[in-house]
């Protein structure tokens, strides 16, 4: 826009009208002695110096003072700004000429005349008689907002036509290091994108400085193997952060234009999860020498000659993470601890040798590891790890008759499933690991309460403990650790699967641990007890931090898992959703603002037909919503009475036949980590025929997930639709809490077998014929499926979070019918803790809209990495582009859009097809076949 543009502007600027010609015109009273132009010029240059003196800022008289209190004053002028007047304008010199008309700063233009009034005034030199008249208004400078402000005159340059700057390209003309200085404000992938612009824009993007730090983590699956290429080969030199995790798409590209010679200056490196092979890996390493951090997690090409490599060339090394290096061995990891003398986190899960004491009594000798991680490294002995703490034949104190030796700074110790470790040596660390904060201890199974009472109180900043499936501790251990030095700061504590420990225990941990903010406690004897304790604790945290006048927002404070406790019942959860209704509330001040101090409530992970209840109750209380809470709470608490009741009434078999049904469809059906899910190897089949149907289904793949989710919409007509709604048997349902459901042919047996049979027809015409055509299943072990779960959801209904466990192949595909639904995806933790990543660094786009009559297929890392669920909710809210991964996808967005990214549930029924791996032909035969039952 003309207007909007800097010449625009200036030409429009009035100079004129505050020029001297003006002032001068005949006719006028003027000053009767006028000095020439410059000397005048001068004169009040100087007093505009003294003006904007900050000393003299302060003190400047009001406006007009000096003319009505004195009546006397030596120069006539017309009165221009006060200090302070927001309507002060001046133009210095260099900016008369008409570049600019902004205001300039207040202090700066105090005005000419030491005389100050509200209008424009003339005022003539007489030393008695009146002194001012007023300015015609045609001669006032301009003004503004009913309020005139007046222009210095004097230094608006005679008639001075403004000139006409040349047309002026923002972005051309800027100094380079200022292009780049915004640039360097975009993401990694704007940047990649605007390289396309033009030659001078792919130079400028691919600019060294703008690439010192290469982390890929945000968008490691969209980039390209040619861009991080060109990056990596112009950058290289410049590159000092490098993280390619994840980076698959880099395969066979390791070598292209000396893209791995290129970076000589590297201080972080992370290769994990890339496929890359040694000798890439070792051309990292050997033109490195300044790394200070070296990620190779779970790559097979690292090897024992890489490992010598950092230890000859990478001196400066002090992270390294080797974990699930099958190739590597503890006589590689030697050639490092002897190489680099700052090694502080050393990572090696599941790496061979660590038997090896000559390796332990080096690192003893060095003393400089902060941080190991020596997880599932069964070879671990109790003399090797004695070495590591107390090194071979140091000097015993006769008194206590242990070694001398100087504290380890030690602060992180995993040594999580070391199987080969006992009581003795464990006892190595007591007293000589002062700094220790997070020990793990977990499935070291002949650990006992004994070591734990001595080491504990030895550990006063501790405050990330886990000791899951210790089966020999007993609340001793739990009392000891809530009387230790490190109680008040113990954040996170798991006893997972440790059945002998209890109430006894685990109250005394409530009242000692005052700072505790995570309690891991399934499977173990917790009770209803320890609920309402919990709930108390936190009652007492909130009036603590009000009295402290603590500022801070409703969270959750304490997280506890009690699934699978036997002594959890319903009322115990109520109690801790009731509780936290009252934080809520009190958390709401009279008013209704903002809370004003912190307020924290319980999470809760329970048993987990009740689960989804209790998140939901729990998002509502936390966005403040108590009455729709409470209202859940109660529906929940009468529903739960009225099923107690039931099974009162008669002996109590027909209530525990139900339970066991109940609970046997929902581990049959929900495939999680019950009996289904648990433990076994993870199938891993490809899956999606790659010729053919391929470029077909790569259209539908949703890129922003996991590989791989395919979204088809419509893949089924109306009519078809309505065919198969029909035929769905209405006797065959299964009702669950929060939807029903049915299987076909039938549901798994006990060890997760399909009793073959077919499957009926409404359920394979037409859609397991397309199945075929895409060649979704022809890389299952049956090539199709034999088996459908249909679930039905009521508005308001779901499913929680979970995986599809080991009892199928690894290909699940969804046709969804009659209602819009929305899927939620997560990433499983454990996925991302093994290996050892920050769950929070990875976010998915969480949902899936399903909407009625498509198809989702879900496959490969996205089956088995990913949980899925529905959350029992009526309107699924903030549908967009960026919050749903197949929004490009979906056959119409419009009413999604219309509603303002929201869908109104209604019923939605979902036929899921997948392929059973074992099945028994015998029983059909035996039975003659279950058909269609
Ligand atoms: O209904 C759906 O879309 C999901 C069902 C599901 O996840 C399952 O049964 O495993
Ligand atoms: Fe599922």
């Amino acid at each position: 826009m003309e207007s909007s543009s800097i010449d625009s502007v200036v030409e429009e600027t009035p100079l004129e009208m505050a020029s001297d010609d003006r002032i001068d015109a005949p006719g006028e009273p003027v000053t009767s002695e006028r000095p020439p132009l410059k000397t005048r010029h001068r004169i009040l240059n100087s007093i505009q110096r003294m003006g904007s003196s900050q000393s003299l800022i302060g003190i400047t008289r009001p406006r007009s003072q000096s003319l009505r209190s004195g009546g006397k004053a030596s120069i006539s002028c017309v009165s221009l700004t006060s200090g302070g007047s927001s309507y002060s304008y001046s133009y210095p010199s260099e900016l008369s000429a008409g570049y600019s008309t902004a205001p300039t700063s207040v202090a700066n233009t105090p005005g000419p005349s030491p005389v100050f009034d509200d209008k424009p005034r003339l005022r003539t030199v007489t030393p008695n008689g009146p002194s001012s008249i007023p300015l015609p208004s045609d001669l006032r400078p301009w003004s503004r907002n009913g309020a005139e402000a007046e222009g210095d005159y004097f230094s608006q340059p005679l008639k001075k036509k403004p000139e006409r700057r040349p047309n002026f390209n923002f972005w051309r003309d800027l100094p380079m290091e200022i292009r780049m200085y915004i640039l360097r404000h975009l993401p990694p992938k704007e940047i990649v994108r605007l390289s396309a612009v033009s030659k001078s824009w792919h130079a400028m993007c691919f600019d060294g400085q703008l690439w010192r730090s290469l982390d890929t983590s945000e968008f490691y699956r969209d980039i390209p193997a040619e861009s991080l290429v060109n990056i990596i080969t112009s950058a290289g030199p410049f590159v000092r952060h490098l993280n390619l995790r994840g980076c698959v798409q880099l395969y066979k590209n390791w070598y292209r234009d000396g893209f791995n010679d290129a970076c000589k200056n590297l201080e972080n490196l992370s290769l994990e999860g890339c496929r890359i092979d040694r000798t890439a890996i070792h051309s990292f390493l050997l033109q490195n020498s300044r790394l200070v951090s070296i990620n190779l997690s779970g790559l097979a090409g690292a090897t024992n000659t890489g490992m010598t490599i950092i230890g000859e060339h990478c001196p400066r090394v002090e992270h390294l993470n080797v974990s699930w290096c099958h190739n590597i061995d503890t006589r590689g990891l030697k050639k490092v601890v002897e190489g680099c003398p700052n090694l502080k986190d050393l990572r090696a899960g599941e790496v061979r040798g660590f038997d090896d004491v000559d390796l332990m009594n080096e690192l003893f000798k060095r003393n400089t590891l902060e941080r190991l991680v020596l997880m599932n490294c069964d070879s671990l002995s109790d003399e090797s790890l004695t070495a590591l703490v107390e090194g071979v034949n140091s000097e015993v104190d006769v008194l206590t008759g242990r070694p001398i030796v100087p504290p380890r700074r030690l602060k992180h110790l995993d040594l999580t499933r070391c199987r080969g470790i006992s009581d003795a040596g464990v006892r190595s660390l007591v007293g000589n690991v002062p700094n220790l904060e997070g020990l793990q201890l977990s499935k070291c199974h002949s650990l006992t309460d004994e070591v734990l009472t001595e080491l504990l109180p030895s550990c006063p900043v501790l405050t990330h403990l886990e000791l899951e499936e210790l089966e020999h501790l007993t609340n001793e251990a739990l009392k000891t650790l809530s009387t230790s030095p490190c109680a008040p700061y113990l954040q996170h504590l798991c006893i997972s699967y440790c059945e002998n420990l209890g109430d006894l225990g685990i109250l005394a941990i409530l009242k000692g641990c005052t700072s505790i903010a995570s309690l891991e406690l399934d499977n173990s004897r917790t009770s209803d007890l320890v609920l309402a304790e919990a709930a108390s604790v936190m009652r007492k945290r909130n009036r603590a931090a009000k009295a402290r006048s603590e500022s801070g927002s409703l969270h959750i404070g304490l997280k506890m898992v009690v699934y699978d406790c036997p002594n959890v019942t319903w009322s115990g959860i109520r109690e801790v959703l009731y509780r936290n209704e009252e934080i809520a509330r009190l958390a709401a001040s009279a008013d209704g603002t903002a809370p004003t101090y912190p307020h924290q409530i319980i999470g809760l992970k329970c048993f987990y037909n009740w689960q989804p209840t209790v998140e939901e109750h729990t998002k509502r209380v936390l966005r403040g919503d108590i009455e729709a809470a409470n209202r859940l709470q109660k529906g929940w608490a009468k529903f739960m009475i009225l099923n107690e009741e039931a099974g009162v009434n008669g002996s109590g078999t027909r209530r525990r036949r139900r339970r066991a049904r109940e609970a046997q469809e929902m581990y049959q059906n929900e495939e999680d980590g019950g009996a289904a899910g648990a433990g076994g190897p993870q199938q891993r089949l490809p899956v999606i025929k790659r010729t053919g149907a391929t470029s077909l289904m790569d259209a539908f793949r949703l890129r922003s997930l996991p590989p791989d989710m395919y979204y088809i919409p419509n893949f089924i007509t109306a009519e078809e639709e309505a065919s198969i709604l029909v035929k769905i048997p209405a006797q065959r349902w299964v009702t669950l809490s929060h939807r029903r459901l049915q299987a076909h042919p039938s549901t798994l047996t006990k060890t997760n077998t399909l009793l073959a049979a077919p499957l009926p027809s409404y359920l394979l015409d037409p859609i397991v014929d397309r199945f075929s055509e895409l060649g979704i299943f022809d890389h299952t072990p049956h090539k199709k499926p034999n088996h459908v779960l249909i679930n039905e959801y009521k508005k308001g209904e779901g499913i929680m979070m979970h995986e599809d466990g080991s009892a199928y192949a690894s290909v699940v595909a969804t046709v969804s019918l009659g209602a819009a639904i929305c899927l939620e995806l997560a990433w499983k933790k454990e996925k991302l803790e093994s290996q050892g990543l920050d769950i929070s660094s990875y976010n998915l786009p969480t949902r899936i809209l399903q909407e009625p009559r498509s198809l989702l297929i879900t496959t490969g890392a996205a089956y088995a990495d990913l949980l899925h669920g529905i959350s029992p909710i009526e309107v699924d809210q903030g549908l967009s582009a960026e919050t749903v991964a197949n929004w490009e996808f979906l056959g119409d967005r419009t009413p999604f859009e219309n509603a303002g990214g929201q869908n109104h549930r209604g019923t939605r029924i979902s036929l899921t097809y997948r392929d059973v791996l074992k099945v028994s032909s015998a029983a059909s035969k035996v039975f003659g076949g279950l058909g269609t039952r």
